[in-house]
């Protein structure tokens, strides 16, 4: 339940989390200060650590009393804590490992994602031209008979096309996550000396004017016939990262975006409340380690597949 994680909800403890790992921290560049902890973020980072340590620890204990043998019915957590102890892997799964993955799967992975999902709605919404010519695709592809399903996904090309334009104007993590460097380098002709934090600001390459045309407009259309894609081979569109660190669950994450908006703009037509124009609709971004929509997104659906009933 929302609540399970501490009664203000799951959001606002993620919005938090998002934040304070984004903060601009005095003390990581002024190390004497960082005893003070003058802008209190430390505090603040203690407060949510433990509300998700707490958290952690109780469904570890659940998963243990519940003591899930059966291989159909074992979750995520059944299998990490099935593999504490072995010698299976060169690293070991302790109860540690375990909280740290769970952390992952909330923030790297559930978060990134609706986060994304969020935002390609919002541009189909601010967009009625796209957002009919992804219906029609769906249409041509699925019908409108039974729901769209993920083996549809690879004939999509042009909500695959939407997906990577809004990726590219709404990177979930605008600057990446800070890097450093192992050794001293060159970068074109800057010297980068050894233990650099360096920051990938990727909002801003994927607006590049030099690397687009048009770089603030939404439109799908400028990836056709083009060979660029979103996994990181392609440095004028990294909304995944690149090389080594890039996103490890990139695969995941792009299949659950295609999914969900397929089914979202197949099952249903949308309009906004109160006879809002698109145009009008606010476009605000809110900066953090992610950059979600300053303010959700409201929309009203209204069901357009073909049932019995129609
Ligand atoms: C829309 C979905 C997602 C987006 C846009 C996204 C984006 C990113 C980005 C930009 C990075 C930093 C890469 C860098 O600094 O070079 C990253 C790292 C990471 N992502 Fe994702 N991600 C998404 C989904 C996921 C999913 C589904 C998972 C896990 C199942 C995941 C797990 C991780 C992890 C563990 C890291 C840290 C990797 C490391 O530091 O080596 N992400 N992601």
């Amino acid at each position: 339940m929302d609540n399970d994680l501490d009664e203000k909800g799951f959001n606002v403890m993620m919005k938090e989390t998002m934040q304070l790992v984004g903060a601009f921290n005095i003390g990581d560049f002024i190390p004497y200060l960082r005893s003070f902890d003058l802008q209190g973020l430390t505090r603040r980072m203690k407060a949510v650590g433990k509300i998700f340590d707490d958290f952690f620890e109780k469904i570890i204990d659940e998963h243990i009393q519940s003591n899930t043998k059966d291989e159909k019915n074992m979750d995520f957590v059944d299998v990490m804590l099935g593999l504490v102890g072995t010698k299976e892997y060169e690293y070991s799964i302790e109860r540690p490992t375990i909280k740290s993955i769970m952390m992952d799967m909330l923030a790297a992975s559930m978060d990134t994602s609706a986060t994304a999902i969020e935002w390609t709605i919002s541009e189909l919404l601010k967009n009625p031209r796209v957002m009919k010519k992804a219906q029609n695709e769906l249409e041509i592809v699925v019908g409108i008979k039974r729901k769209v399903e993920e083996s549809d996904l690879k004939k999509l090309e042009y909500l695959d096309m939407v997906i990577k334009e809004s990726l590219r104007l709404h990177p979930v993590v605008p600057l990446l996550i800070p890097h450093q460097s192992v050794e001293d380098c060159m970068v074109e002709d800057f010297f980068i000396p050894k233990k650099s934090r360096v920051l990938v600001n990727a909002w801003s390459i994927m607006r590049d004017p030099n690397a687009w045309t048009d770089p603030d407009k939404f439109w799908p259309e400028r990836f056709e016939g083009s060979n660029i894609n979103a996994k990181g081979g392609d440095f004028q569109l990294i909304p995944f990262g690149s090389g080594r660190r890039g996103c490890p669950g990139m695969q995941l994450g792009l299949i659950v975006i295609r999914l969900v908006v397929a089914q979202l703009v197949h099952c249903f037509d949308w309009k906004l409340p109160n006879h809002m124009l698109p145009s009008d609709l606010d476009m605000t971004e809110e900066f953090a380690l992610t950059m979600p929509r300053a303010n959700h997104l409201i929309a009203i659906p209204n069901y357009r597949l073909y049932n019995d009933s129609n």
